[in-house]
């Protein structure tokens, strides 16, 4: 089962029992046992299922519920708390400090995406401004060292492996010493990947960590591997000291139960999930959050900070929110508009925060990014003239030609774009007017916003996808009573 479909089994349940005129014990029995088959179809391990249903029963007790009590809420609201309690180990793992030498070992089974996960993890750091390094100790795969020093490559980070050397051991202490005299602050040592049954490479993991002393051990874990994960999590945690679990694959057919096995058996915090092939593809992992996401409560605060990445590069331009409240829209504002929205990295990625986000049009990511991509390339090609200007009329025949020769793209494909802009006029003319929020309210992003300053941060694409401005207060409608919801959870709703 996907993992929006074990939310949507969840959200299902949930909702039969509010339908019910009067929630008794049949209705909740019904309900829960609704959820539980929804968790046990999602690989979550049997004990787990059960403790969870035998708690929320002691926590429920009907008969005492006054009459008055709102039964759904306090029913909704053990069942959110049992669920963060199974992804929830009680302690956070070692965090690295930006500027303080740390080194971070990988391991995981063969093929669950560790060395992938590896650079993910570098790049992500590296774009926050850590200075991160790779070692590669993974000597059982051939063709391991090549894939880190491509991967690494591509993402301009520092890489350290031997094609000669079969000693794994001694490869990882070579580069642990040469990054940290580089003054590398994140050492990454990605090892070779294992069986549960291969003693000898456990062996191996076992020296590699004892001769590189990490200050933290992360557990790959592909999450479709199903109800194997709490057996395989837990063979790690012998061997090694795991602190943290990444979960990868959590986009495709991720049977996303795996995850929670997983923290109960190394009693480790999830602390990121992989969400695709690509390097950018991999989010922070938040229990309530994710909970939220689960019960169909949407990630509001996860949406928030995605949209956070991209303020500040607003922040910085008053002048494109004085030019936007003006009604003055330029190719170069749309230009700008589409940094912001590749940054952002794809919408679907963004969309599936939001409460109800299984019922959205799912649009088709890459084409629509390459599509922008084209879009800019064409705009590269333009003068400033052309860029700053609000007469679509300036841009003539033969300024098109040259466009499109300058390029490399068809007249036609730079009259599509032309066509693309003048919609998107259209749709920001209604900007004008709006009053400009002060650099203050801004700066941190209020997450108090309302429909019309969410509207100005927002890409045009992503205002459509969410049915323009009605869509967005129905939206913040929503969040609004998601996020009552998270702050009778314990405030969980703002971070
Ligand atoms: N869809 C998807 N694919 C992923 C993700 N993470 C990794 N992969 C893919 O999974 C495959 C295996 O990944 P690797 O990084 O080579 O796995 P590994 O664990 O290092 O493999 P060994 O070195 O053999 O242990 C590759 O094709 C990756 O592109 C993810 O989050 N989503």
């Amino acid at each position: 089962m996907v993992l929006a479909e074990l939310g949507g089994s969840i959200s299902r349940a949930l909702q039969q029992m509010s339908n019910a005129t009067v929630i008794d014990e049949k209705v909740l029995n019904e309900c829960l046992n609704e959820i539980t088959r929804a968790l046990l179809q999602s690989d979550v391990q049997f004990k787990l299922v059960r403790d969870m249903q035998t708690n929320i029963k002691k926590i429920v007790n009907l008969d005492d519920l006054a009459a008055g009590h709102n039964k759904r809420k306090i029913i909704q609201h053990a069942i959110f708390n049992e669920l963060c309690k199974m992804l929830d180990p009680g302690k956070p793992s070692f965090t690295p400090k930006k500027g303080k030498p740390s080194v971070v070992m990988f391991v995981g089974l063969q093929g669950s995406g560790k060395t992938t996960t590896c650079t993910k993890y570098a790049y992500y750091h590296q774009k926050k401004g850590w200075k991160p390094a790779l070692v590669c100790a993974d000597t059982f795969r051939a063709g391991a060292f090549d894939q880190l020093k491509q991967n690494a490559t591509k993402a301009k980070i520092p890489f350290y492996g031997s094609y000669m050397e079969s000693d794994p051991v001694k490869i990882a202490v070579e580069g642990v010493e040469t990054f940290k005299k580089e003054n590398c602050d994140l050492i990454i040592v990605d090892t070779s990947g294992r069986h549960k049954q291969e003693a000898a490479l456990f062996e191996e993991m076992r020296q590699v960590a004892e001769a590189t002393k990490p200050d933290l051990v992360i557990f790959v874990m592909d999450s479709s591997i199903g109800q194997a994960a709490f057996d395989q999590a837990q063979a790690f945690k012998q061997s090694a000291a795991v602190g943290a679990v990444i979960v990868t694959k959590m986009d495709g057919h991720a049977k996303g139960g795996g995850a929670l096995s997983a923290v109960a058996a190394t009693k480790s915090p999830v602390i990121f999930i992989g969400t695709g092939e690509h390097m950018d593809e991999f989010e922070v992992f938040d229990v309530k959050p994710f909970v939220s996401r689960l019960l169909g409560m949407g990630d509001w605060s996860g949406f928030m900070d995605k949209i956070q990445e991209v303020v500040p590069k607003l922040d910085n331009q008053p002048e494109l929110l004085q030019k936007l409240s003006e009604g003055t829209f330029t190719l170069r504002i749309m230009y700008e508009q589409f940094q912001n929205l590749l940054q952002m990295g794809p919408l679907s990625q963004l969309t599936s925060m939001l409460p109800g986000a299984d019922l959205m049009p799912k649009g088709n990511d890459k084409e629509s990014q390459a599509k922008i991509k084209r879009y800019m390339t064409m705009m590269d090609s333009m003068t400033n003239e052309e860029l700053d200007s609000t007469n679509t009329k300036l841009i003539t025949e033969s300024r098109i030609v040259r466009i499109a020769r300058g390029s490399g793209r068809l007249v036609r494909e730079v009259m599509e774009m032309l066509e693309e802009y003048k919609r998107l006029t259209k749709i920001w003319s209604k900007m004008k007017g709006l009053k400009i929020p002060k650099k203050t309210d801004m700066s941190p992003l209020s997450r108090n916003m309302n429909a019309q300053q969410m509207m100005k941060v927002l890409p045009p694409q992503m205002m459509k996808q969410l049915g323009g401005m009605g869509g967005i207060q129905n939206l913040m409608k929503q969040m609004g009573s998601a996020k009552d919801m998270m702050g009778m959870f314990g405030g969980g709703g703002d971070k």
